[in-house]
């Protein structure tokens, strides 16, 4: 049987949905429970690992709050209920982290935040700050300012893109079943679950079912997205059942569930995805001093660059080039192309100075710069 140990992953996201966290007769949250799963993450997190929450459960806690009919919700009532229950929600994993030592950290991102380049690089580098400070970020998606057309709607995908943006390298869908069957399970009493999913192939997809529970967005079919997404980034996905008293100690003990395996790593997914995937949207040319930084692992940072070229906006890919015109790497770039004119070859001071503010004024950070033949390595 397949079963990796979790403590030899580094960077795990654990998505708690909805019907899990919300006990539908009574509109209430599970605290009993949720404090259950808070003690396995602190172990995990103890052991070194960083955890990031996404959790579902504001609109199902709002909604009842406020009192609104059961069934399907008009998008500014879910709006509404979303704000309510979201003050809830948020309150109910920071006391449960606190009481464990760990501080968390709330960030509620819309579709933009993860599908616009220059938005994905502040929520990246906000997800990456407070990680490095140890904290444990809580994400939901932004439901209040969230409009019908441009949203995720169920948290799944959610899940997988922040899994992906944060490079984890574990998903962990807890949810009210024990993982994918062969068929959905309320239609078919007789269904299998399927223990490992090596490849999403379109048998498996065709497995898949909507919801059963009327507090939950997604269905087993949302799971099949968020797994493509996850394992293309390098993160291995495993769906559980979250309803038992710790559920991730019994996936860690080997208990039924569905594993989705990655062919890759986050950092080789991420390098094939910025090299590969996005057109350049114009060239930084560097200096000998800055060619020799980037090659020991540094960022490269406005002093070294000597030119720029193209028209390209914060978050663009950007080729850069060596004084010879050799191309020395590929990377997302951190400033529009006015303002990289008006910081290249000033160093940090003189920066922070112009600007008054302090922050982050790299022109491309290393962890979104890959450098010509890092992937034939
Ligand atoms: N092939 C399948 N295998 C397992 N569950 C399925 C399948 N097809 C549909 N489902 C349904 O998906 C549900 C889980 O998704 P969902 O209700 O969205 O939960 P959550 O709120 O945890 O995201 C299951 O309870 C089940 O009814
Ligand atoms: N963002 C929504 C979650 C939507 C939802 O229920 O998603 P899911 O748990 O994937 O079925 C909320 O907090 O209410």
């Amino acid at each position: 049987m397949f079963l990796p140990n979790l403590q030899d992953f580094k960077r795990i996201v654990i998505k708690v949905g909805s019907s899990l966290l919300v006990d539908s007769k009574r509109g209430a949250a599970r605290r009993e429970w949720l404090h259950g799963l808070v003690d396995d993450l602190a172990e995990l997190h103890r052991g070194g690992a960083d955890i990031l929450v996404v959790s579902s459960g504001a609109i199902a806690l709002g909604r009842s709050v406020l009192g609104l009919p059961k069934g399907a919700l008009k998008l500014e009532d879910s709006q509404a209920a979303a704000s309510v229950g979201q003050i809830a929600l948020s309150r109910i994993w920071a006391e449960a982290f606190a009481q464990r030592g760990i501080i968390a950290g709330q960030i509620l991102v819309t579709w933009q935040d993860t599908e616009e380049r220059r938005h994905y690089l502040n929520a990246r580098e906000t997800i990456s700050r407070l990680l490095a400070l140890r904290a444990a970020p809580v994400i939901n998606e932004n439901d209040t300012v969230a409009t019908a057309e441009i949203r995720y709607g169920d948290n799944d995908r959610l899940a997988a893109r922040v899994a992906t943006m944060a490079s984890a390298d574990l998903l962990i869908l807890l949810s009210d079943i024990t993982g994918l069957f062969d068929a959905p399970p309320a239609k078919n009493p007789d269904a299998k679950l399927i223990p490992m999913v090596p490849r999403i192939s379109a048998e498996i997809e065709a497995m898949a079912g909507g919801a059963a529970s009327e507090l939950s967005r997604g269905g087993m079919q949302t799971k099949i997205e968020a797994g493509k997404i996850a394992t293309s980034g390098g993160a291995h996905m495993v769906i559980a059942d979250g309803r038992q008293p710790n559920p991730v100690g019994r996936i860690a003990r080997g208990e039924p569930c569905t594993w989705f395996l990655t062919p890759s790593t986050p950092v080789t997914a991420r390098k094939k995805w910025i090299a590969g995937s996005l057109a350049p949207q114009g060239v930084v040319t560097i200096d000998d001093g800055a060619a020799r930084a980037l090659a020991s692992g540094a960022s490269l940072l406005p002093a070294g660059v000597t030119a720029v070229e193209g028209d390209f906006s914060r978050g663009d890919s950007v080729i850069v080039r060596d004084a010879h015109g050799g191309e020395v790497g590929r990377g997302l770039v951190g400033y529009d192309v006015a303002m990289a004119h008006k910081v290249i070859g000033r160093n940090s001071r003189h920066i922070a100075d112009e600007l008054g503010v302090e922050g982050r004024f790299e022109m491309i950070h290393r962890d979104n710069l890959v450098l010509a033949g890092d992937l034939t390595e």
